[in-house]
């Protein structure tokens, strides 16, 4: 056991107006509701493993993470820990501003106990990381900027070599150097068998990185236990919500689809390192055709533009309306794959033979992942709405799937 979850809950109390507080005090009247924010959560997390918490948001993923960090008290129930901890929420929360980046990680080695040249080690493990000058570092931290404030208070939270690490997906440290540096050093403390708790919108990530996952639904544990049982069960969840949303109760096969709709999601980075460019179908009836004929060859050309040396991966789903993913694949799960790189323009082709979807609207979406493949670089989801025609023979469905009818007498 690493993080052991005891019949959690928590309830926030919440007045609609500041001075209803003290009416209250002064009253002896109640002004306030309780907000239930957890209800019942029992589990634990195993040493060494990565653990992912997944759900909507306002469904109390973070406050399940400050509860197992130590930062917020369950109103109810237990949490034990074992091992060292540092939990990358809230970096920098507990920083003087007045005092210079040295002395601040010279509070924090004291705060975990540590004296003389174990002290030492855990400034200058700190230091290094950060990649701050020492010009900065003797600055009060209250003149850094954002970004530089962000690396030094990673670094201090994590020079202490953590056994257990409790981080929130909203962690994005300085700038796309550094973003990827902290990443990797997560990914390293992994390797060294931490155990990680975090919670994630991307559930790409939460499937590459966890051996297990917890649902959380209104506060509630709605699915835990493997990765991709989890993961599925969530996303049919939220493909039912967005059925609903888009169109009252209309069934995902009576989504109507107009490109207004449907506008181009992009994702914006300050500093793109890659930039998905543009996407070109071809097929025996030229470029982006009206109508894509089943079973025809077709080519998918995407480009993309690099601003820097970095190696890079880029993954292209087949969707529908209601988001399902039809088919996905990446430059990584390539047979000994080997990451795009090099700066300036890049083009890559995946070629199907004979495209076997059948008739129906389908989407794309694109992503420009690091080496990796878990930073998402750029992205560009339900994108060119395009019609497949299946005029070729009676079958139904979403795809052909390969077969031959034996009778049997
Ligand atoms: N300090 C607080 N006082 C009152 N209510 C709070 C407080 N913090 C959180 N809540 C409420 O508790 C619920 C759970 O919030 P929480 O931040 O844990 O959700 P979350 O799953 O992390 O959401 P997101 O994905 O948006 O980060 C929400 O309804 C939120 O409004």
């Amino acid at each position: 056991m690493s993080i052991r979850f005891g019949k959690i809950e928590k309830a926030y109390v919440v007045y609609s107006r500041p001075q209803d507080r003290l009416w209250e005090w002064l009253t002896g009247r109640q002004r306030h509701r309780v907000h239930l924010a957890l209800t019942d959560i029992d589990f634990e997390v195993s040493r060494g493993e990565t653990f992912g918490l997944v759900g909507q948001n306002g469904a109390g993923k973070s406050t399940l993470l400050k509860i197992a960090a130590g930062t917020i008290r369950p109103t109810s129930g237990t949490v034990e820990r074992e091992g060292r901890v540092a939990a990358l929420l809230e970096l920098g929360a507990g920083f003087h501003p007045e005092e210079s980046g040295y002395d601040n990680m010279r509070f924090m080695a004291a705060l975990h106990g540590l004296e003389g040249s174990n002290m030492d080690d855990f400034v200058s493990r700190a230091v290094d990381f950060s990649e701050l000058a020492d010009e900065s570092l003797r600055r009060p931290v209250k003149t850094y900027s954002s970004g530089m404030f962000m690396r030094l208070a990673f670094a201090g939270a994590t020079a202490i070599e953590p056994e257990v690490l409790i981080v929130d997906e909203a962690l994005s440290v300085g700038d796309m150097h550094f973003q990827k540096k902290s990443l990797n050093r997560i990914l390293a403390m992994r390797e060294q068998g931490a155990t990680i708790l975090f919670c994630s919108h991307n559930l790409y990530q939460v499937r590459s990185l966890c051996q297990r996952a917890a649902w959380i639904h209104e506060g509630k544990i709605a699915a835990l236990g493997e990765t991709e049982d989890v993961v599925t069960a969530y996303e049919a969840h939220e493909r039912r919500r967005y059925v609903h949303l888009r169109g009252g109760a209309s069934a995902p096969s009576e989504v109507i689809l107009t490109e207004a709709s449907l506008p181009e999601v992009r994702m914006e980075s300050s500093v793109p390192l890659v930039k998905f460019m543009r996407l070109v179908i071809e097929t025996g009836e030229g470029l982006n055709p009206a109508h894509v004929s089943s079973f025809e060859d077709m080519t998918v050309e995407i480009e993309l533009e690099s601003f820097a040396n970095s190696p890079f991966h880029v993954g292209l789903a087949i969707v529908r309306s209601d988001k399902d993913n039809v088919f996905g694949t990446s430059t990584q799960f390539r047979p000994q794959s080997q990451p795009l790189s090099g700066v300036g323009e890049h083009r890559v082709r995946i070629r199907f033979s004979r495209f076997s979807l059948l008739s129906g609207e389908y989407l794309w979406n694109v992503y420009v992942l690091d080496d990796s493949g878990l930073q998402v670089l750029d992205m560009a989801e339900l994108i060119q709405p395009f019609t497949v025609l299946n005029q070729k023979n009676r079958d139904f469905g979403l795809a052909w799937l390969e077969h031959e009818w034996l009778l049997v007498q």
